[in-house]
């Protein structure tokens, strides 16, 4: 009984640790060196990444640091790559809200961790490190917003980019301020910024460190909404409404509608093909289909 429970966790552990190769960029064969990064960032402390998941499927991923305008410290990378994996195996998941607590998004990494990890080795495995991490949320088969309110600057606003919908509330910005600190996105927002405006609204952006208020924004394509409230919890309980309109309905179609859009923005169009004919048949003949097969609902 003992040997047979050992093995199961074993096989689940294997596969977990697989399944998070597959959804990542970077490993050993790319000079990648995550424990030995890890270990580093775990020394500079301070904040936390907090997640909740609520019964309506949606969770609410907060950045707590606003001391620092909720700059990552070391250990907020690290217990963000944690609650990524947490919702990776959250099977019963929809939404993702991510926001800054106090009412504000994120100044991008702890300027305080950018000096001490300011060599080429740690420099490198830091942004791998990231990328990863970005990488995998992007492909939570979970719907993301990322709630910005007050400033989504350098890491930050390369972390908005990560979501599928950027709202933004009166007053905010995402502003990409890399070059102003001599540097350009690492965590792979440059390479996201040009999927969602085009190369020469990105080289603008990233270029000239222009502000993107919520105006800005919407005219871009990098938000897809300017909210009513600057309030903070008006504010998260307007994003949760706007989310709720696709995140309603039975998981399982839900996961299966953003996983064929990761195929399609992700993969070749006939490897996105065969990888949306395998996701439909995932939800054909299942359980929300028969039931609406006897519904036959009119679709006024
Ligand atoms: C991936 C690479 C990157 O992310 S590079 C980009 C790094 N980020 C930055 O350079 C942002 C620097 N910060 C700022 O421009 C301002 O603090 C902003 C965000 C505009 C906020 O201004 P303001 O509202 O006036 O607040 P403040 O400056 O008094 O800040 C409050 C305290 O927070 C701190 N803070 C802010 N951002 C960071 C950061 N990224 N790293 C470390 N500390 C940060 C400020 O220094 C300030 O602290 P203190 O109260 O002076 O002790």
């Amino acid at each position: 009984m003992a040997l047979a429970l050992w093995k199961n966790f074993l096989q689940i552990t294997m596969k977990r640790i697989l399944q998070q190769r597959r959804l990542s960029l970077y490993n050993g064969a790319h000079g990648y060196e995550e424990e030995s990064i890890k270990k580093k960032l775990q020394q500079f402390s301070g904040g936390s990444v907090n997640l909740v998941k609520e019964d309506n499927g949606i969770a609410i991923l907060t950045l707590n640091n606003p001391k620092l305008m909720n700059a990552f410290t070391g250990t907020m990378m690290v217990e963000l790559q944690e609650r990524v994996t947490e919702l990776e195996n959250w099977k019963d998941g929809k939404g993702l809200i991510i926001h800054g607590a106090g009412n504000t998004f994120c100044s991008g990494s702890d300027l305080n961790v950018v000096k001490e990890i300011s060599n080429s080795q740690d420099g490198m495995n830091m942004c791998m490190f990231m990328q990863n991490t970005l990488t995998r949320l992007m492909r939570l088969p979970l719907i993301s917003v990322a709630l910005v309110q007050g400033k989504a600057f350098g890491g930050g606003a390369e972390l908005t980019t990560a979501c599928d919908f950027r709202l933004m509330t009166p007053g905010s910005e995402i502003r990409f301020v890399h070059k102003r600190m001599g540097l350009v996105p690492g965590w792979g927002g440059g390479a996201r910024l040009v999927r969602l405006v085009g190369g020469g609204a990105a080289l603008q952006l990233l270029a000239g460190a222009e502000r993107a208020g919520p105006e800005r924004a919407l005219a871009l394509g990098l938000a897809e909404l300017a909210l009513p409230s600057a309030d903070e919890a008006a504010a998260l309980a307007e994003a949760r409404a706007w989310l709720s309109q696709y995140t309603d309905g039975p998981a399982a179609v839900v996961r299966a509608a953003k996983k064929v859009v990761t195929a399609a923005r992700e993969l070749p169009l006939e490897d996105a093909l065969r990888t949306e004919k395998d996701i439909f048949g995932t939800v054909w003949g299942g359980p929300a289909n028969l039931e609406a097969l006897v519904r036959r609902p009119k679709h006024k």
